[in-house]
Parts: structure tokens; sequence; C-alpha cells
């Protein structure tokens, strides 16, 4: 029986890795981690990560043929191939500190690799690293490796979350990465194998290492470029009176083009998409490459320029101070259907109302308000560490309350800003919320999903990221 082992239960290994078992069910799947907490709630009902139709996946296999398990040892020594998706956060402290990746994880993984090893094992990137990657992990398994043969992988994942089970069952494209050499091309077999269990075999490409990790930085950068034209664009129609959903949806009408990603919103956020930007950045400028980092370093400028825009907007609306007045935030995660807040726009947004002395009141239906205050008291960057390295009990931000209701947040309030586009948000009864709140009662629409003239009917000052404004908005500048 072919065995398994993944290192890190994150929101990568652990979905990824029960979709392996599930569709594979001769192999034996491991997931291992150095937090206790999450290896226990992946074995209990209440799994660490919120995702659409994981709790399914995960109850079909886990016990027969997946395991969580914080005996990381054990289980990658008697693994035939092992993934290692652990953390690659953004370095905060010397060398490229700010911009390049920070592969301590990566490395500790690869250093036990070597010491516990005792048979040949295929070894898969699975986390995103810098190009290269594979060349530094290679050197550190064969110099300590006591002869033992280990083959590098690059496998980069390309779920996105809220839609990961989905992703996973049915990929754009599973991507392997190998040396061209005849054990190399063994090793790629191998894990072809296992996709082919249920991925077409035209989905499946094979490239050279390189390639592979270099793949999975350009298409997060690619996609990350798209949102920031049409943010760019967004700027630009609020300021002449064009409407961004029809600039968009007339620019994707073209194949050459396409539909997808092209949504103005407050600015994108998410684990990858930033570190992953200022990785490429990084690389670039060690390449002597100035021109082609300064022109990705742009893509980061304009969703930073995003948010800082969004802030300026509410606050100028609200005859320039915010000073003391009740908020109400509408979501929190940095997209629907998921409780993940790293990076999130409503870190920046809600920091930057704080700054302007306003009192926020945040509900997100996966947000608790344990994350939410720790969010909004860590510094850039410290989020992406494993959990028990990250600061513990920060001191809460008083000027900030968290309901579980959205009526609740926006009660009193001069204002509300939606900043993720959870369905719910779509159908609240506006009347209720305009009735209960000061007047005059504003409706900062970061996401595009109210509609405005519905609102305005009710007596609602709308703004919508991209759209005419209203004549109340005309007059206040948006940009400092
Ligand atoms: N989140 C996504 O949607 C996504 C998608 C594609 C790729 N990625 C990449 O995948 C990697 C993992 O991302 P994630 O979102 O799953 O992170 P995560 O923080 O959710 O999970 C990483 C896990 O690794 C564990 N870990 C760290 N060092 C370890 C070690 N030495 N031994 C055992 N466990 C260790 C941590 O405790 C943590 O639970 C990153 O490189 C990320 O860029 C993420
Ligand atoms: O038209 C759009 C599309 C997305 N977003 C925002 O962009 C961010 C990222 O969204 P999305 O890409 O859907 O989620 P992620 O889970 O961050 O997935 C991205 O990052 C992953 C990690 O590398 C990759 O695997 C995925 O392919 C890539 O889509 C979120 O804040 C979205 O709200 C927009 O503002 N407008």
């Amino acid at each position: 029986m072919v065995k398994i082992c993944c290192i890190g239960a994150g929101y990568v290994g652990g979905p990824t890795m029960a979709v392996i078992a599930v569709k594979c069910p001769e192999i034996e799947v491991a997931v291992v981690d150095i937090s206790v907490p999450r290896i226990a709630a992946w074995n209990s009902d209440q799994l660490p990560i919120y995702e659409p139709g994981l709790d399914d996946v995960v109850k079909q296999c886990r016990g027969k043929n997946l395991f969580f398990s914080t005996d990381v040892e054990k289980h990658v020594m008697e693994a035939d191939i092992v993934f290692v998706s652990v953390n690659t956060p953004t370095k905060t402290q010397g060398l490229g500190a700010g911009k390049a990746a920070d592969l301590t994880y990566w490395e500790s993984a690869a250093r036990m690799i070597a010491d516990v090893s005792k048979s040949d094992k295929i070894v898969v990137e699975k986390s995103t690293v810098p190009v290269k990657t594979a060349e530094a992990i290679e050197k550190i398994l064969t110099h300590n490796s006591k002869g033992i043969n280990f083959q590098i992988l690059s496998n980069p994942e390309f779920l996105a979350e809220g839609t990961a089970i989905k992703d996973l069952f049915n990929p754009d494209r599973v991507l392997i990465g190998g040396r061209e050499t005849p054990e190399g091309t063994k090793a790629v077999q191998a894990l072809r194998d296992v996709y082919a269990h249920w991925v077409p075999a035209d989905q499946i490409i094979c490239s050279n290492l390189w390639s592979a990790e270099l793949s999975k930085l350009a298409a997060n950068a690619f996609l990350a470029q798209r949102i920031s034209s049409v943010n760019a664009i967004s700027a630009l129609c609020e300021a002449t009176g064009a409407n961004v959903s029809e600039v968009s949806y007339s620019v994707g009408k073209d194949s050459r083009i396409g539909p997808k990603f092209l949504n103005a919103s407050v600015g994108f956020g998410g684990s990858c998409f930033q570190k992953d930007i200022l990785n490429l950045v990084y690389i670039c400028e060690c390449n002597g490459l100035p021109e082609v980092a300064n022109y990705w370093k742009q893509v980061i400028k304009i969703n930073d320029y995003q948010k800082s825009r969004f802030v300026n907007r509410v606050v100028s609306s609200m005859f320039n101070t915010v000073s003391g007045k009740k908020i109400a935030i509408l979501g929190f995660a940095f997209k629907k259907d998921t409780g993940d807040t790293r990076e999130t726009p409503a870190i920046d947004v809600c920091k930057g109302l704080l700054g302007d002395k306003a009192q926020l009141s945040i509900y997100d239906p996966q947000v608790n308000e344990d994350q939410i205050q720790r969010d909004l008291s860590m510094k850039k960057f410290d989020w992406d560490h494993p959990l028990h390295l990250q600061p513990m009990s920060p001191t809460s931000v008083k000027q900030v309350s968290c309901v579980w209701d959205a009526y609740e947040a926006a009660k009193d309030a001069h204002g509300v800003c939606i900043l993720t586009e959870w369905d719910e948000f779509k159908y609240l009864d506006y009347q209720r919320i305009y009735d209960n709140m000061k007047k005059p009662a504003f409706v900062f629409d970061g996401r595009n999903i109210v509609d405005a003239d519905k609102l305005r009917q009710i007596g609602f000052i709308v703004y919508s990221i991209g759209k005419p404004l209203d004549a109340w908005l005309k007059d206040m500048p948006a940009v400092v």
C-alpha cells in the first residue's frame, strides 16, 4: 500500500489530503502538524477551517485511510511520498524583510525528513515557494541523507478558499515539476498516478522544476493584476460617471480577456496574493530585473490605494470626521464562504477608521471576536506563522465591538460598510436597518452587492465602488 504523509494540516494540507484519500481508497494518507489544537480539531466534529463540502469528505474517509496526527516523525518515516504544505510567510526581519519568503518552516521540515528517513522518498513542494527552492531543499536532503535517495517534485496548489473542495475535485490543471533524469521522471509518474485517479490525463501538466515553481507565483500575480486593473479603472469611473460593472462586462466579453476576476472591490485579500507578489518582486530584484519588479509592485500599490480610497470616502462623506461615530462593519473575512481573515481588506479599512477614532461594530457570520481582535492588534505579516508562534493575548481594541447579527451592528450607526460579499448581506431588510440608524444614514458598499437605487429610495446615501456618485459624495474629496 502506498503511504502518503503531508506535513502541515492547514487550509491546503487538510482539504488536499482529504480529497486524495477519498479518491484513492487504496492509499493511506496521514496529515501531520506541530499544532496540537489544530490536529485535535481535525479529529473532532468541529474542523479547524470552514470550507463548503469539507465535512462530508473528511467524514467519508477519516479513520479509514485518512489520519490526522501530531506524530510527525513516525508518519514521515513510514511514507513513500511526503508533501510539505507548511507556512511560507513574508520575512519580517533580516535580508529581504517585507518581501522575501521566510523558508524557516520549510527548512526545518526538510531537515526533519532527512533525519528520520530510513527509505527512499519522494518529497513534494506543496507550499508556494520562491523559484529555485527545490535546489536548496535537495541540498539539505542529500547532505543529510545517509545514502537515501530523495526526489524533489514541485506540485503547487491552485485551490481558492471557499471553493477548495470543488477546485480539488475538478481542477483546471494539476502541475507537476521534476528533475529531467530517469529517477526524476519516475517520481513524476508516481505522483501523476495519484492524481490520475480522478483528474483527466490532459489536465495533468508536467514541466521542469523551475517552471512549476514559477508558474504558481506567476498565476497569482496575473490574477491579482486583473483585480488591481479593474480597481484602478473603478477610481476613474467614479471621477467620470462611468459604471465599472458596465465597463468590466464589456471588457470581459472580449474572448481574449474573459469575464472572470474583473469584479471591482475594496481590494483583494487572502493569504496568498500579496505574499506571493512580494516574493516575485524580491526574486526579480535579486536577478537584476528592477523594471520587472516595479511592474508587479504596482499591483500591490493599487490594492493599498483602493483600501485607503475607501476609508477616505467614508470619512469625507461624514463631514470629514468619524470620531466617536458608530460604524457598522458587515463582513470581516477576505471573501465569502470562508472564515479566513488573513490579509483581509477589512483589517486595513477598520484600522483606517479607528485611526479617525470611529467606534466599530463588526459582524461576520464566520469570524469570531477573538480572531477580529487579534487581527486588529497584530503586526503586519505575524498572522502567517504557526498558531503557537503568534502573540497569544493581544490587548483588545476598545473602540471595537463584535456582534452576531447585522441589525445589531447597524443599530444607532451613522454608516454601514460592506466589506465581504456574504450572500446574506444582499437580502437584509434595509428599511429596518435605516429606521434604526442615525441620519443621514450611509451605506458604503465595498463589494457592489446591494441594489443602490432601492437603498436610495429608502433614504440612504450610497457609495458603491466604481459607480456614478450620489450628489452628496460628489463634493467630498476621495483622495487626500
Ligand atoms: N490558503 C490557500 O488558499 C493556499 C492555496 C495555495 C497555496 N497555498 C500555500 O500553501 C502553503 C500553506 O498554506 P496554508 O494556507 O495551508 O497555511 P496554514 O497556516 O493554514 O497551514 C500551515 C500549517 O503548517 C504547520 N507547520 C508549520 N511548520 C511545520 C513543521 N515544521 N512541521 C509540521 N507542521 C508545521 C502549521 O502549524 C500550520 O498548521 C503556503 O505556502 C501557501 O502560500 C495556500
Ligand atoms: O474579481 C475579483 C475576484 C477576487 N477578488 C478578491 O481577491 C481576493 C482573492 O480571492 P480568490 O482568488 O478567489 O481567493 P484565494 O483563496 O486567495 O485564492 C487565490 O490564491 C490561492 C493561494 O495561492 C490560489 O491557489 C488561488 O488559485 C487564487 O485564486 C479576495 O479578497 C476576493 O474578494 C476581487 O476583489 N475581485
